[in-house]
């Protein structure tokens, strides 16, 4: 990238080649995710930092891997309290009922389709998660690839306990990746906090660390080891991944055949296997 973006509420370094750190950054709100994240008005359109960083990054050639996390002391404690209070106060001067619930249901969509950015993002996009991960801030995970966190990060799927069915990612997407259903539908139901132990006995996190530190140096390590495969390879995996996700087994072949008819013509698996030991061996025979 010439120059990074620069956001209000993120911050984006290249801490190695290829690797983007996405930081959400309102360490003093320990990142609670508030209007200007996701609801900017720019040309008339409403568009929010998170998606524009998102779709920003997609497009971006120096950037193949991405790792999200939190500035400060937390990853995220979920939806700014104050917006959401905002939010239902503007929709408390709408007269008509019909009209109240389409305001509502386009604020839903706009948070929906920011942290759905993520997802649609065709790079892997590491969360390396630490202090606290609340409401939207599991949300938010559930839209990452990969999932890492410090030992010390207190979970809670919040929603229920605030008279909300949760909408933007944690029911949507979660639940198919999840290891353990029985848990994860009582982590829910009860919206308790839970720790390490229990987010990875529900398959939430894959990898957990000693300290925040560790858990940063290990996330970007990681990236940097997919940032040097292929990246035809590994963003074709994502957008299979991605696609066998939400369709049929049957679909699933048909979509990688007609990909991969395509993407076999790439020089990346000549010089792929080139590169592997024994090949290179016979060649200096
Ligand atoms: C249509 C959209 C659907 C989306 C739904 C999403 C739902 C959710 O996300 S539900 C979850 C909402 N979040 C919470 O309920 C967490 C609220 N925060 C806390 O309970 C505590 O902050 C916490 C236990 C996480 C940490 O406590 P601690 O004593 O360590 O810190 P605090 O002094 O409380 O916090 C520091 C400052 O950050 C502000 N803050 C923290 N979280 C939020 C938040 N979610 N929204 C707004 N502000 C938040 C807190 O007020 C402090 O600010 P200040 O007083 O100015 O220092």
């Amino acid at each position: 990238m010439a120059s990074l973006p620069t956001y209000e509420t993120l911050k984006l370094s290249q801490p190695k080649p290829h690797v983007t750190l996405v930081e959400l950054n309102r360490p003093t709100k320990l990142n609670a995710m508030n209007q200007k994240l996701f609801d900017e008005m720019v040309l008339f359109f409403f568009l929010s930092e998170l998606k524009i960083c998102f779709e920003q990054l997609n497009i971006e050639k120096t950037c193949r891997v991405i790792v999200l996390t939190g500035s400060g002391r937390a990853f995220s404690t979920g939806i700014d309290i104050e917006y959401l209070v905002t939010s239902g106060a503007k929709s408390a001067e709408i007269d008509d009922i019909a009209q109240k619930i389409l305001h509502t249901r386009s604020m839903i969509q706009r948070i929906q389709e920011s942290l759905r950015a993520i997802d649609k993002c065709e790079k892997p996009v590491i969360a390396a998660i630490h202090g606290y991960c609340i409401g939207a801030g599991v949300d938010l995970s559930s839209c990452c690839d990969i999932r890492y966190s410090s030992r010390d990060t207190t979970f809670s799927i919040k929603e229920v306990d605030m008279g909300l069915v949760p909408d933007i990612g944690t029911l949507q997407i979660l639940p198919k990746s999840i290891a353990n259903h029985s848990l994860f539908r009582e982590l829910v139901f009860t919206s308790r906090t839970f720790d390490t132990n229990e987010a990875q006995q529900i398959g939430l996190i894959s990898r957990v660390f000693d300290t925040r530190e560790i858990l940063l140096d290990a996330a970007i390590s990681l990236a940097n080891v997919i940032a040097n495969k292929s990246s035809i390879a590994v963003q074709g995996s994502k957008i299979n991944l991605n696609y066998a996700r939400d369709h049929t087994v049957d679909d699933n072949f048909t979509f990688v055949r007609t990909w991969n008819s395509g993407m076999l013509l790439t020089e990346d698996i000549v010089n792929s296997v080139m590169a592997t030991s024994v090949l290179k061996e016979k060649s200096k025979l």
